[in-house]
């Protein structure tokens, strides 16, 4: 695993941890011929909120950042991964359910750059033979600190609802977009990196699982904490919900290559409130019991 930043004692403790800069051409392929690369998983990127407060950094690190990653992979024969996202996809799109083929006409930096990413690795693809992957993933929900985008009100609601009990939200109550837990998309993403060429009738899909609403998240963490105040303040970030899909229509990674999304709603917030209390319940000396009283 590499980025530019230190990474926490849990990434350090499960295997090599490098520092490398995308915007980095020569250190990117020392690194590919040092340690014998030959799966590269792109993460690295500005997401949709961070991405609109500094355009030309998120154009070097979204766009100069995939054009190097895309060589490195060509030169050196590298199966390649990019994830793409439901930011990808703009008003004009259909957003009850966005098929995997539609009108793209983002109007977020993040989006412009994940659909040139899309196109950029499909012409790889058919031009030198890269094996470019790619999948659209939704609102990602996870332990982790939110990157910057659109979807971390979700993320934050489950750290407020087991701390302050009061959630401030970005986004109207009825803004719906679609979600899915981290464990699923892990799944999803080793799954498909694994599937043989001829299964894939194509090479950009979009996954998801759930979705829902602010006020749907917050009714489903009530029954964890049932004094959960959400108090509704949209800000900039609401247009560019407002632009993305509602729900994603992921019936073709289901058909190619069976993909199934383990995690439902209630399941997916379960296993967050389990995952959360432990650090909580430390500072406040809780039990998940009392937390739900
Ligand atoms: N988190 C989500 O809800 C979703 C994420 N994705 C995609 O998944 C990927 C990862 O997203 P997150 O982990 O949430 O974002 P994040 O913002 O947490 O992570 C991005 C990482 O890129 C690194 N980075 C920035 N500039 C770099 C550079 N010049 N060289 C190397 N690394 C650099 C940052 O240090 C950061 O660790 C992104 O490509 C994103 O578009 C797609 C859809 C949803
Ligand atoms: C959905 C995404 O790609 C990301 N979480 C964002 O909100 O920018």
């Amino acid at each position: 695993m590499s980025d530019i930043n230190k990474a926490p004692e849990s990434v350090l403790e499960s295997g090599p941890f490098l520092f490398a800069d995308v915007l980095d051409m020569r250190s990117l392929r020392e690194i590919c011929v040092n340690y014998e690369i030959d799966w590269l998983i792109h993460f690295s990127a500005l997401l949709s909120a961070v991405g609109e407060a500094n355009v030309p950094l998120a154009m070097q690190v979204n766009i100069e950042g995939l054009h190097n990653v895309l060589e490195v992979s060509r030169m050196y024969k590298l199966k390649l991964f990019i994830p793409s996202t439901i930011g990808a996809f703009g008003p004009d799109s259909p957003r009850y359910p966005t098929p995997d083929l539609t009108i793209q006409r983002p109007r977020t930096i993040y989006g412009v750059s994940k659909v040139h990413a899309e196109l950029m690795g499909e012409y790889y693809n058919h031009k030198f033979g890269l094996d470019f992957r790619c999948l659209r993933y939704p609102g990602v929900i996870s332990t982790d600190q939110p990157g910057g985008g659109t979807t971390d009100y979700a993320l934050k609601m489950f750290h407020d609802a087991l701390t302050t009990k009061v959630h401030h939200c970005y986004l109207r109550p009825d803004t719906r977009l679609p979600m899915m837990y981290i464990d699923d998309l892990l799944t999803a993403t080793v799954d498909y990196m694994q599937v043989p060429d001829k299964k894939l009738s194509m090479r950009t899909y979009n996954i998801g699982a759930v979705d829902f609403t602010p006020e749907e998240l917050a009714n489903e963490l009530r029954k964890f904490v049932p004094d959960l105040e959400v108090v509704y303040n949209p800000d900039h970030r609401q247009a560019i919900a407002d632009s993305w899909p509602q729900k994603f229509d992921y019936s073709t990674a289901v058909k190619d290559w069976g993909y199934r999304p383990l995690y439902n709603m209630s399941a997916m917030c379960e296993v967050m409130v389990q995952s959360l209390l432990p650090k909580y319940k430390i500072r406040r000396n809780q039990t998940l019991e009392e937390v739900k009283e």
